[in-house]
């Protein structure tokens, strides 16, 4: 298991291709998501604590994008001895081949079954717990709404959903003080420039993302009466939503 600096788009690149999951983005996600991400660290370390509360005993508990398995590893330190199953999704071949040997790294009673597929093929049932952290925004627009309901579906009643997102402010000042202070930081961890703008012109078509009160709009058409924001930093938030 090796884990390196990201340094993708520091070349100059004279046409830069969409982003994709692919294995050179897998070698170094782990740099790569805590570099760009305010706050990362902090989600997933509570993900464990949201899951130590809410994990049912018998259930099944759900991480939709897993990449490296981050938000499974957190979870699964905080559920043993319940009989669960964590089912982790992701439609990388490159990530989960990684996250396969991050999960197998440590021992734990609570068995992981991670598949390989697009997230929007899957059954959900009988979770406690579904965990998209920072998926929803990479899925085509018009196909969000069916599989939040999916998950509200799959839900136990009492059962909870964490979504994290990079957020879009239809104010256009606030839209750029809040980004120009993104960009910052990912100055102050050490980006250039460069790396800044082909990684944007990169992500561009592939991560549309949402204002805050799309998402809440969204939650409530499929069901959900409780959620709010939990985290926020910046243009990155997280949610929960309980059913
Ligand atoms: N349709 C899809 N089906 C399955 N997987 C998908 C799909 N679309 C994208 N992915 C996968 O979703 C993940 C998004 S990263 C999640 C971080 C992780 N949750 C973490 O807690 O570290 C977030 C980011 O890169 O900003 C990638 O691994 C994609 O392959
Ligand atoms: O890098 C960025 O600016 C982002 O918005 C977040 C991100 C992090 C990792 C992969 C894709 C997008």
């Amino acid at each position: 298991m090796q884990s390196s600096q990201d340094n993708i788009y520091a070349e100059a690149l004279g046409k830069v291709a969409d982003f994709t999951f692919d294995d050179r983005v897998a070698g170094v996600f782990s740099d790569m998501i805590q570099r760009s991400v305010p706050g990362y660290g902090q989600i997933v370390h509570s993900i464990g604590n949201f899951a130590a509360r809410f994990v049912k005993s018998d259930t099944q508990v759900y991480d939709l994008g897993c990449s490296l398995g981050a938000a499974t590893l957190s979870m699964r330190r905080h559920i043993g001895g319940r009989n669960c199953k964590i089912i982790a999704v992701d439609n990388s071949a490159a990530m989960t081949e990684r996250c396969r040997e991050h999960l197998n790294a440590y021992v734990s009673d609570t068995p992981v079954e991670l598949i390989c597929a697009d997230i929007r093929d899957i059954n959900i049932s009988n979770a406690s717990m579904v965990v998209l952290n920072f998926t929803l925004q990479f899925l085509p627009p018009e196909d969000r709404r069916a599989l939040l309901s999916k998950i509200y579906q799959g839900l136990i009643p009492g059962g909870v959903l964490i979504l994290s997102e990079k957020l879009r402010f239809d104010d256009d000042v606030i839209q750029q003080v809040i980004d120009e202070h993104h960009l910052d930081f990912k100055r102050a961890n050490g980006y250039s420039e460069l790396e800044i703008s082909q990684k944007r012109s990169a992500i561009e078509n592939v991560m549309k993302t949402d204002t805050l009160a799309i998402h809440q709009a969204r939650f409530n058409e499929v069901g959900f009466t409780h959620h709010n924001v939990w985290f926020q930093c910046l243009n990155f938030a997280s949610m929960v939503a309980v059913k």
